[in-house]
């Protein structure tokens, strides 16, 4: 697979999860209602606890109003106003408690659902195709599992509980004041029509613009994984100018596109804080007119100027909280397109297992996306073979064997091994059968031992060593600085490339599946130690279906199958000498090989 076969399965992806986005359109109290499963009930104690909190805030406002109508009344027992006081600082205290109790909640909950949303996705992303995932670029997947999610954490934990709460009290209010005067309540909100013309305002085309600085953060993070990813290359050529180019034109789009959303909404937003709080602009001049003309007591008058002041704030913090909440159901839309993706098709329990190891492919087709790979392959391996692929770059000999290691689904036809079909087969099923060496076999930023042990994580220290002496690489292994305890650095980068393909092995030899697959898995390996590896292979999967893919033909002479693969079609198989009597495309190969291995040994004569 190519670097812009990868980017056009990204930008394909990137597209289909924008898509997923867009049918979705589901607000944000139903991703929480979605992700937050088994916790819904916690977050509902948070809003429950935070209700009453705001109930507690409201009160003290209350008793003031109160206070101030005695006082006009001419109240003067002292007793009544200090126990008044207390209240008020009574009811003070409930409402921080409350507060307290409901974030607190909130916040565990959250960070419990955020840690529920990663390890769903990692869990989704195992079964998904591979292309799929390699499609996506993996800033942007990075990104969303840990960036994104993350950034959502202050907005759950504080809008479930505090939106519902700031709502509630000003409803709360404006009953109580209906309940006083109708008209004053209805005064109270007179600001309110003002701040909508405002948000409107502000709100107009921000999806555009939120979608836009969406999509250049996305760039920002994709090509600074680039540029890491790809340094050693960027420095081979000396690109670094042009790539550092690349991120600071990024920087400065993404800077841009937050600066543009931010000129767009500075005008409304401020009108918006300045016109909505403005409630007494009304109230004030006009309760004052009702209560000369005699329609409104003073005190009632007097109760519901105080009872307004609280009345917009609370809206003024729901407004607010607008930002976040895009932001949040944006990044939720993210993860459930991103779950929404089509999986392998396997079933939970195997319907079917394998009787034996063999394996059949019956008019496989396949392609990336639109182009096809493969058209039509049958092809009998039969159980405990050894069956070699060879054939031009890029002719689907890969192709094939990851149809077989089933990290894709065929488009048309089926993959059986033992007669049963690998659609029929759990992935985990399916996975104990099958042991896969690619040539970029990944290794984990762990111990050489522990890598080895991902093979099968039951088997002891000793056990490690022992495959390791089997497979021949035991002496490098004790030639490392610190042995099998030697860190392999990310992506087993402290190694070289022919060391990594060794414990790749080892480690799919611990493994101990009854199929093998190994695909250029000893490519980066000396001739001398490809003879080693091959020895002690072959030892090892002595009864085991092997498939082996290689370019040097040497390597594969003494298979009881090789199959020669053109065009995404089977040209010929046959064993080794019935190929180069009878296809004259295994010949020529053949004969390419020989040479540039005479070539090679004379050069190195020379050398
Ligand atoms: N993930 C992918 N997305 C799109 N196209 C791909 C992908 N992987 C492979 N291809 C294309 O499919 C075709 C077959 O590729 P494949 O890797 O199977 O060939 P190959 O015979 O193994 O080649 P090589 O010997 O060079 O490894 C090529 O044209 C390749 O560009």
């Amino acid at each position: 697979m190519t670097l812009a076969d990868s980017r056009r399965g990204f930008f394909g992806k990137e597209k289909e999860l924008m898509d997923t986005e867009k049918k979705k359109q589901k607000g944000i109290f139903d991703y929480i209602f979605q992700f937050a499963g088994d916790y819904r009930s916690s977050y509902i104690k948070s809003v429950v606890f935070a209700v009453i909190g705001v109930v507690c805030s409201i009160v003290p406002y209350i008793l003031m109003g109160d206070m101030v109508k005695k006082l006009l009344e001419g109240e003067r027992e002292f007793k009544v106003y200090l126990t008044e006081g207390l209240a008020m600082a009574l009811f003070w205290i409930l409402r921080v408690t409350f507060h307290t109790v409901s974030t607190k909640i909130s916040h565990r909950t959250t960070f419990k659902l955020i840690g529920n949303v990663r390890i769903t996705l990692v869990d989704k992303l195992s079964r998904l195709p591979l292309g799929t995932v390699q499609g996506m670029a993996s800033g942007t997947l990075k990104n969303i599992i840990c960036e994104r999610t993350d950034s959502m954490e202050p907005v759950l934990a504080h809008v479930v509980p505090e939106f519902t709460a700031n709502l509630c009290a000003p409803l709360m209010l404006f009953i109580y004041i209906l309940t006083i005067d109708w008209r004053m309540a209805l005064l109270s909100l007179a600001t309110l029509p003002i701040a909508a013309i405002a948000m409107a305002w502000m709100f107009k085309d921000s999806d555009k613009r939120f979608q836009k600085t969406q999509e250049t953060t996305k760039k920002l993070n994709d090509t600074a994984v680039e540029y890491i990813g790809g340094i050693e290359v960027i420095k081979a050529f000396g690109k670094a100018e042009s790539s550092y180019q690349r991120f600071a034109d990024a920087a400065r789009e993404n800077a841009n596109s937050f600066i543009d959303w931010m000129m767009a909404c500075i005008v409304p937003f401020s009108l918006g804080m300045v016109i909505t709080p403005a409630t007494l602009l009304s109230v004030l001049p006009i309760g004052a007119i009702f209560t000369i003309q005699g329609s409104l007591s003073l005190s009632n008058y007097i109760m519901i100027v105080v009872l307004s002041c609280g009345l917009i704030a609370p809206l003024i913090t729901v407004m607010s909280y607008n930002d976040d909440i895009t932001k949040a159901t944006s990044i939720f839309g993210e993860i459930d397109a991103i779950l929404e993706l089509p999986e392998l098709k396997r079933p939970q329990v195997s319907r079917n297992l394998p009787q034996n190891h063999g394996i059949q492919l019956r008019g496989v087709r396949f392609g990336y996306g639109e182009k096809e790979v493969l058209h039509g392959i049958d092809l009998d391996i039969g159980a405990g073979s050894v069956t070699a692929l060879v054939g031009p770059s890029g002719s689907g000999k890969s192709t094939l064997a990851r149809l077989i290691a089933s990290m894709w689904d065929v488009k048309e036809g089926s993959v059986l091994v033992g007669g049963a079909d690998i659609r029929d087969m759990s992935i985990a099923d399916y996975s104990a059968q099958i042991a896969y060496v690619s040539q970029d076999s990944f290794l984990f930023d762990a111990s050489v031992r522990e890598n080895i042990r991902m093979g099968r994580p039951s088997a002891t220290d000793m056990e490690v060593e022992e495959i390791t002496k089997k497979s021949g690489c035991y002496e490098f292994i004790m030639g490392l600085e610190k042995g099998f305890d030697t860190i392999v650095g990310g992506s087993g980068a402290h190694l070289s490339g022919g060391e990594r393909q060794r414990i790749s092995i080892a480690r799919a030899m611990m493994k101990n599946a009854p199929i093998l697959i190994l695909d250029e898995a000893t490519a980066y390996t000396d001739p001398e130690n490809e003879a080693v590896i091959q020895r002690s292979v072959s030892e090892l999967s002595r009864g085991k279906t092997l498939i082996v893919i290689a370019h040097r033909l040497s390597t594969v002479i003494d298979s009881d199958q090789i199959v020669v693969i053109r065009d995404g079609n089977i040209e010929a198989r046959g064993r080794h000498t019935e190929l180069l009597d009878s296809c004259p495309l295994y010949r020529n190969m053949w004969e390419a090989h020989v040479y540039a291995k005479d070539a090679d040994e004379e050069g190195g004569a020379i050398a």
